[in-house]
């Protein structure tokens, strides 16, 4: 890739896409650049020969595509400060519940927007990102953010009025995945596992199952009762786990994941 990208805000998302984009060779380090109001956030990035910049002017001048890594609540700000700048440049939120509109009120109609929903273990290569084309953002325009975030993993397409629901598939659920990962090692561990044992096992377990997921062409409720034996142990698992709620407790926490991507939109 030729073009130069900037990152504004130096945090941990600017850090995984940075790593997918380097580790995969896709563009030399010195067609990066990272804008952060705290230039002790640059070490990790200056190690990697990346460069970090003393003014948000200087970032969007040098940048062709402007990634916006900071936090929705810091939105307002930045805009304001890249628009004197911004005109003619691709500009990527990977913000939650930030919408088009929002981004087009404060830089214009005619401003060239991607939205983007990453996650962390974009960090390992790993990552899946939910992404989104705005008018007049064109095809070829696109293609080049679509490569920045192939580089870390997995892309998929959706249209903008998608993208503040899939925080709760794919940008937020990293963290429901530790936390019930969390709790099979505090299983493991109350029936006396060691508990290295168990995290060894269970990281498997969902590198595993993910696996059939993806590889297995076999639906969810298949490979499940793949797992249940008749009168077995999974069943015996599975029915305490429904009647917790189990099922009902994610949908709920996903429904409050998109409400507070609106909210924070606002
Ligand atoms: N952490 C996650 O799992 C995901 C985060 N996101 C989105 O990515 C964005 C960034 O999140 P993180 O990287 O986790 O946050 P972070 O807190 O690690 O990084 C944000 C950076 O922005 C800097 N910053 C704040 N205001 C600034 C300003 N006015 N000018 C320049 N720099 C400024 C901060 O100093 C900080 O280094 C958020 O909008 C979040 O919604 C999206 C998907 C996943
Ligand atoms: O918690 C958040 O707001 C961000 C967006 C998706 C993951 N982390």
């Amino acid at each position: 890739m030729t073009e130069k990208i900037g990152f504004i805000g130096a945090g941990n998302m600017a850090g995984a896409i940075i790593n997918g984009l380097l580790r995969q060779g896709v563009c030399p380090a010195d067609h990066l650049a990272v804008y952060d109001h705290h230039s002790t956030h640059y070490a990790r990035f200056e190690e990697r020969g990346v460069c970090g910049v003393e003014t948000v002017r200087q970032l969007v001048k040098f940048a062709d595509i402007i990634f916006l890594s900071v936090k929705p609540q810091n939105y307002d700000e930045v805009l304001q400060n890249i628009c004197p700048f911004a005109e003619g440049k691709i500009i990527v939120s990977i913000a939650a519940g930030i919408s088009s509109a929002y981004i087009k009120e404060r830089l214009g109609d005619a401003a060239k927007i991607a939205l983007a929903m990453p996650n962390t273990p974009l960090l390992l290569g790993e990552g899946a990102t939910a992404l989104c084309q705005c008018s007049p953002l064109t095809d070829v325009e696109y293609a080049k953010v679509k490569a920045v975030f192939a580089a870390g993993g997995v892309v998929q397409d959706l249209p903008e009025e998608q993208m503040a629901a899939v925080i709760s598939v794919s940008g937020s659920s990293p963290a429901y995945v530790y936390l019930f990962a969390k709790a099979v090692i505090a299983g493991a561990v109350e029936q006396g596992i060691d508990v290295a044992v168990a995290k060894a096992l269970i990281a498997q377990t969902l590198i595993g199952s993910a696996k059939m997921l993806t590889d297995s062409g076999i639906e969810p409720d298949e490979l499940i009762r793949m797992v249940s034996s008749k009168g077995g142990t999974t069943i015996a698992a599975l029915d305490a786990l429904y009647a917790h709620g189990f099922e009902q407790a994610v949908i709920d926490g996903m429904r409050q994941c998109t409400r507070r991507a609106k909210e924070l939109g606002k």
